[in-house]
């Protein structure tokens, strides 16, 4: 019997004595009763030196769920699903997962720094009449902590501290995520349930741990950016083909932290007012990205003008449905380039919270230097064509396959196939019901002769057309010479 075992059962003696004396209390006239009590109140609190507790759920006039509480119920989870012998269950706030949660009277152990903590569940129940004729039953829950008197001070500056930190925590990792995408310069958003992970994107491993370990780094970073006076916010450049993967690792990189996604789309923002606007309601701990940030932004510092195309659709629509001038004219007056540099540079400072700002492009050959340079965009990532190690993780994430004795045939194929790795999975994409890998690989294989044979006949091509111009330099340089 641990002592605390021994003060739990003095303290049942004395419940049981109290009771007797509240039967009994009748007859005592009502001074010396308030001078039992007290007194008996006293003798419990010198004998139980331990000290308690009370978290309820709803707090306030108002009766607000307790943030409190719904820390502690975070912190609590794993633990109550190994001690506890009765345990709730529910579908938890992420709509997937089943959460644990100790049921009522049922108390668990915590070590902290050595030492012994218990927290019990419990509930109080009472009736009330409500209007009906039927009374209505009212439940309290509560979680109630119990530790020993000397570790008060610790237990209640630093202790408490800690298990609502790591409560916060929890929650926000067990949270429903949500995809942000901007109609104009308001948000709308659905519930983000994209499955990419850095487990299934194709890359090589040595990159892939570089850029999670990058991540990490930065989102455990708080106190040094602090510190050192900096946003806390990290920007990447994902650059390279189509098909190479961005936008999957976007979505990698938001699952990894377990971060929002804002999905800004600029061509529909009208002007610099309208993106600080769309910019200032993002949450912290997000991702924000900006696809294609060479087609949504011309770098002399305008947007996209309109395409001869889409000039003359405008023009030929029925008059009556086409907006006035004027509107159509403050439609095309644009973000600027350095309307967006300076919110990516100033706008953060302001606003507390992680974000991880990432830009995508096809062409980072078109970039504005200033907007891609390091501390704006801190990391560049090229995803590039398919390369062997990316084969590798694809046909272990598709067709559940470490090794095969057509990988080397498929090896020596992918360095002059060029071939994106979307177009890579979609030979292994399983299109029969009897999956078998050998077909998927041979697919492959031949598709790989094939971009093979195109690459060299382009490259042949491109030669042929320096050739030609070569020589037409040279025959305009004779031409020059000879009429001099
Ligand atoms: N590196 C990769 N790892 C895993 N899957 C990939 C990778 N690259 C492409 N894919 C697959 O191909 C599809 C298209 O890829 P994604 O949309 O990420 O390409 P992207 O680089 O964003 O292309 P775009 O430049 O056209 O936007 C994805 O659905 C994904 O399944
Ligand atoms: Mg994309």
């Amino acid at each position: 019997m641990t002592p605390r075992d021994t003060f739990a059962h003095l303290g049942s003696i004395i419940a049981s004595l109290m009771f007797v004396w509240a039967v009994f209390q009748q007859f005592f006239p009502y001074q010396l009763r308030k001078y039992i009590e007290k007194y008996s109140q006293r003798l419990v609190t010198f004998v139980f030196p331990y000290i308690q507790i009370t978290f309820n759920e709803f707090t306030g006039e108002r009766l607000m769920r307790s943030e409190a509480y719904t820390a502690i119920e975070n912190y609590l989870a794993s633990t109550s699903s190994t001690q506890a012998k009765r345990l709730k269950a529910d579908i938890g706030r992420n709509n997937q997962s089943v959460v644990l949660s100790m049921d009522d009277h049922e108390e668990v152990e915590v070590e902290f720094q050595g030492i012994k903590l218990w927290w019990a569940y419990g509930k109080h129940v009472s009736k009330t009449q409500s209007f009906s004729s039927y009374p209505v039953t009212d439940e309290k829950r509560y979680y109630k902590l119990t530790f020993h008197k000397r570790h008060r001070d610790l237990i209640i500056g630093t202790y408490l501290k800690h298990v609502v930190k790591e409560g916060k925590a929890i929650g926000v990792r067990n949270r429903q995520r949500n995809l942000y995408t901007n109609t104009g310069y308001r948000w709308s958003h659905v519930v983000f349930e994209h499955p990419a992970t850095f487990d299934t994107v194709a890359m090589e491993q040595g990159r892939k741990s570089e850029i999670m370990e990058d991540l990490i780094t930065f989102s455990k970073a708080e106190e040094f950016y602090a510190r050192v006076g900096r946003a806390w916010k990290r920007g990447y450049l994902l650059y390279g083909p189509p098909g190479t993967g961005k936008s999957t690792m976007v979505a990698a990189v938001a699952n990894l932290l377990s971060y929002d996604i804002y999905d800004l789309e600029l061509t529909a923002v009208k002007d610099n007012t309208e993106l600080r606007k769309l910019l200032i309601e993002t949450s912290g701990k997000s991702v924000i990205v900006i696809e294609d940030i060479d087609c949504s932004l011309d770098l002399t510092g305008q947007r996209r003008k309109k395409t001869e195309k889409e000039e003359v659709q405008e023009e030929t629509k029925d008059p009556k449905q086409r907006p006035p001038k004027d509107e159509r004219e403050s439609r095309t007056s644009q973000v600027t380039l350095s309307g967006l540099l300076n919110f990516i540079d100033g706008l953060w400072s302001a606003c507390g919270g992680e974000r991880v700002i990432v830009f995508t492009t096809n062409h980072v050959e078109k970039l504005d230097p200033a907007l891609i340079r390091k501390g704006r965009m801190d990391k560049h990532i090229e995803l590039s064509y398919c390369g062997y190690e990316a084969f590798k993780v694809l046909a272990k994430n598709y067709l559940k396959l470490e090794s095969h004795h057509l990988f080397s045939r498929i090896a020596t194929l992918l360095p002059d196939a060029k071939m994106t790795p979307a177009d890579v999975a979609e030979h292994l994409m399983p299109k029969t019901a009897r999956g078998d890998a050998e077909i998927y690989l041979e697919s492959l294989i031949k598709g790989l002769e094939l971009a093979k044979e195109k690459e060299r006949l382009k490259a042949m091509e491109e030669g042929k057309e320096k050739e030609s111009s070569a020589k037409e330099e040279e025959i305009a340089e004779m031409e020059e010479n000879s009429g001099r």
